[in-house]
């Protein structure tokens, strides 16, 4: 299961972002390069979790675009992306989001009351995202169907099942200086 995913966490190379050992994926980060044949494996595997009803498929810029209009082409579901500048639209709601290694401001438009939503990222590390991002979607008055994200590091995904939301992740990694480790595949025992 996911094999071209497990075989380009595998090759991933570690830079060191002060002591925090950093890994580089095509999903992560859009380098070294992001093939389609990985989009479409991971799109199809979202798409056996979640099926396809819901009204709009939401995700986090950056890294989250690629993921959501993989899906959308595929589903034909609208995307709303969540972005880190400032619209002013009317209904827009804003949030503070922070990482392991950055804080900022999330900004949410086009989500309407009363709409199921799937929400997609590429990475849980702290949680800190989806911990500003899910009880905002459903102040909004969204109906959250599932939340999948590709790649899970660290206790995040851990954190937002203590705080009553399920998270799906395809792969749960560890990482070190000396490279990627799998320690989970969805859908395979371990
Ligand atoms: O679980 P967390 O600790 O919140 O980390 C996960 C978030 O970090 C990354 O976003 P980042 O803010 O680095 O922006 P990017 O997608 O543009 O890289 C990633 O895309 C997730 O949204
Ligand atoms: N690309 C990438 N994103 C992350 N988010 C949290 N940790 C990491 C990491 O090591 N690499």
């Amino acid at each position: 299961m996911l094999e071209v995913l497990q075989e380009s966490l595998r090759k991933a190379p570690i830079v060191n972002r002060g002591e925090y050992p950093y890994f580089i994926h095509p999903i992560s980060d859009g380098v070294p390069s992001l093939e389609p044949e990985l989009l479409d494996e991971i799109a199809e595997h979202m798409i056996n979790i979640a099926g396809t009803d819901y009204d709009r498929i939401v995700s986090i810029e950056a890294m989250g675009i690629p993921l959501a209009t993989a899906l959308s082409l595929k589903t034909g579901v609208p995307v709303s992306i969540v972005r880190k500048r400032q619209y002013g639209l009317e209904g827009e709601m804003i949030l503070s989001q922070s990482t392991g290694y950055s804080k900022g401001e999330l900004f949410i438009n086009g989500v309407n009351k009363g709409e199921k939503v799937l929400v997609v990222d590429d990475v849980i590390s702290t949680g800190g995202t989806l911990k500003a991002l899910l009880p905002a979607l459903e102040k909004m008055g969204a109906q959250i169907t599932n939340v999948i994200v590709v790649i899970s590091r660290g206790d995040g995904a851990a954190k937002m099942r203590d705080m009553g939301y399920e998270v799906d992740t395809l792969v749960k990694i560890d990482v070190d200086h000396d490279g990627v480790s799998i320690l989970e595949v969805a859908g395979e025992q371990q």
